[in-house]
């Protein structure tokens, strides 16, 4: 476990990595969406202590529980983050109504409504980040921790789509105490994680793991056959997420003199 004096050290390295990348890549500052959940509480924490006035955080409800938005206003206000709030709902329920509709016209059914609806929340996120990142000069800062990426647990194109991910090497329990060394309170440090795309759903009853056992699994200590089996198979499942595209290879063009 990591003394306090350890985990400030890293906080700070980690604020002048995301100042680094920035500047790099010649943008002003960063965008980034706060659910009310603990990972984007303190990647909104690492960005607002980077960035200050030139950060700005996204509440974007879609269907959501009202507590979770009441929530994420609460951490950017706490963090002092400019902060607006885009509601998804009605392009949500339009997008979704055409795409079911559309399908039904041409006799499909639809395998698998649930996931394509929950993932169009995701992904109508992204596109709302990127229009904010565009019109600002900023990055998109995503909050995927290394359990998330290793598993694939997250939406391709959708909380996939960033253009940094300052956490993606933290363990669940590392994330919460991050949290708690950025001054978040227990209620969100502890909170259970969901990624709230469908009423009750909870990230460890839809992974069939903890996070516990995927984070002892990715330090190297002992999980049973069983879990690191499930561990495995999302993994390989889910490499497709961790690169570009394959893109089928024609014999290179020659110059025509
Ligand atoms: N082998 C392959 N090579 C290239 N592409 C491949 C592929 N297999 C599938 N695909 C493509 O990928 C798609 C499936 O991937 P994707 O669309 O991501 O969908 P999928 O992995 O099925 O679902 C996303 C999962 O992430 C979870 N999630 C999402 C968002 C946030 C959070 C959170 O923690 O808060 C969690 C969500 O609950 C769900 O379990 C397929 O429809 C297909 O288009
Ligand atoms: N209602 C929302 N408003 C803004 N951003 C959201 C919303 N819901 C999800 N997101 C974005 O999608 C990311 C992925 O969600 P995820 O659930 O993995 O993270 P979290 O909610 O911050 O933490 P936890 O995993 O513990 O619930 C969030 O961190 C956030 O950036
Ligand atoms: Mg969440």
């Amino acid at each position: 476990m990591w003394t306090d004096n350890e985990l400030s050290a890293r906080i700070d390295q980690t604020v002048e990595w995301l100042q680094k990348k920035v500047t790099e890549a010649k943008a002003k500052g960063v965008v980034v969406g706060i659910s009310g959940g603990v990972d984007s509480a303190v990647v909104a924490g690492l960005c607002s202590r980077a960035f200050s006035e030139n950060c700005i955080g996204v509440v974007m409800p879609s269907h959501s529980n009202p507590d979770d938005t009441e929530d994420a206003l609460w951490i950017a206000e706490g963090f002092e983050i400019r902060t607006i709030e885009v509601n998804l709902s009605g392009a949500h329920t339009q997008v979704m109504g055409q795409v079911k509709k559309g399908l039904e016209s041409i006799s499909c059914n639809l395998v698998a409504e649930k996931m394509s609806q929950g993932n169009l929340k995701a992904r109508l996120r992204m596109s709302t980040l990127y229009a904010v990142a565009n019109a600002m000069n900023y990055m998109v800062v995503g909050t995927d921790n290394a359990p998330e990426s290793y598993t694939g647990y997250f939406t391709k194109y959708g909380d996939g789509g960033v253009d940094l991910l300052p956490i993606s090497s933290l363990t669940k329990t590392e994330v919460r105490a991050w949290a708690r060394m950025l001054g978040l309170p227990m209620r969100i440090a502890t909170r259970v994680p969901t990624a709230g795309l469908w009423p009750g759903q909870t990230d460890e009853s839809e992974l069939g793991i903890t996070y516990d056992q995927i984070d002892r699994y990715l330090l190297g200590e002992e999980v049973s056959p069983e879990v690191q089996e499930r561990i495995e198979s999302l993994h390989r499942q889910s490499e497709h997420k961790r690169n570009m595209p394959p893109s089928l290879e024609l014999p290179k063009l020659k110059r025509l003199d």
